[in-house]
């Protein structure tokens, strides 16, 4: 479904991915996890065809990714880029008028299921439920491919177990493969079905979560915690 064949990017000065090769499928929940700059986010936006490689090809459903790759991938970005003046409805309608994809019934379902007040003003909601919107708009497109930079971070404990519940509820698996970046690894855990440990540019390893546990009689933080040592 999402192929990268040795796929190498520059920026000026640094080097953030060293020839990878990943081969993703329709059904799977992926954990992309690393340090800090490790190359997570890049491999996003490479997918998402927001930056180009250097080296090497990336397709999504055989089909070698460039900026039309938008009407296939809703990515959810590290960044807060709404409109403060708006309320959570007019932010939905909005952005559900940009993507033909978008399919406003799962988009309501979503916001009734994480409590969102319609009528609330960006500028106004807290740091959680503007990371629940996040995932709700991102989420509510009806795309092959989710992309998610790290949907948990800056939220407390509480808040992601919620929003953790939520992404399970709305993600379509039997159309859909989803890659979430992430260091609150513990609490994706059960959300995973893979997951991809990335290391100064490379794939340091990928596991199915079951196998490791089973085979391997380690949860991921241990597996991490091997590789990184
Ligand atoms: N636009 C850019 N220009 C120059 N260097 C960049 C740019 N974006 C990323 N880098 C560098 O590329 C490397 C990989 O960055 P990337 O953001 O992919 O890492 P990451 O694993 O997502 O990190 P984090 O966990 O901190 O978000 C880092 O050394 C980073 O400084």
């Amino acid at each position: 479904m999402i192929t990268l064949d040795h796929v190498t990017k520059r920026y000026l000065k640094t080097t953030a991915l060293r020839g990878i090769n990943l081969h993703l499928e329709t059904g799977k929940i992926y954990g992309l996890i690393g340090s800090n700059g490790s190359g997570k986010s890049t491999t996003l936006k490479l997918i998402a065809g927001l930056i180009q490689p250097t080296k090497g090809t990336i397709k999504v459903e055989d089909i070698p990714v460039d900026r039309r790759i938008a009407s296939k991938v809703s990515y959810l970005s590290e960044l807060d880029e709404y409109y403060g003046f708006y309320t959570v409805q007019q932010t939905i309608d909005f952005f559900g008028s940009q993507f033909p994809d978008f399919n406003h019934e799962k988009a309501e379902d979503i916001r009734q299921f994480m409590k969102l007040d319609s009528e609330s003003k960006v500028k106004h909601l807290s740091k959680g439920n503007r990371g629940r919107l996040k995932i709700l708009l991102t989420l509510a497109r009806e795309v092959p491919v989710i992309l998610m930079d790290e949907p948990l971070s800056g939220l407390d404990p509480m808040v992601r177990d919620s929003i953790v519940k939520g992404l399970i509820s709305f993600i379509d698996l039997e159309h859909q493969v989803v890659i979430i970046t992430t260091h609150e690894i513990k609490e994706v855990e059960t959300l995973l079905d893979e997951v991809i440990a990335i290391k100064d540019g490379e794939i340091a390893g990928q596991y199915n979560v079951d196998d490791l546990r089973i085979e391997q009689n380690m949860n991921i933080v241990e597996w991490m915690t091997r590789i990184y040592e």
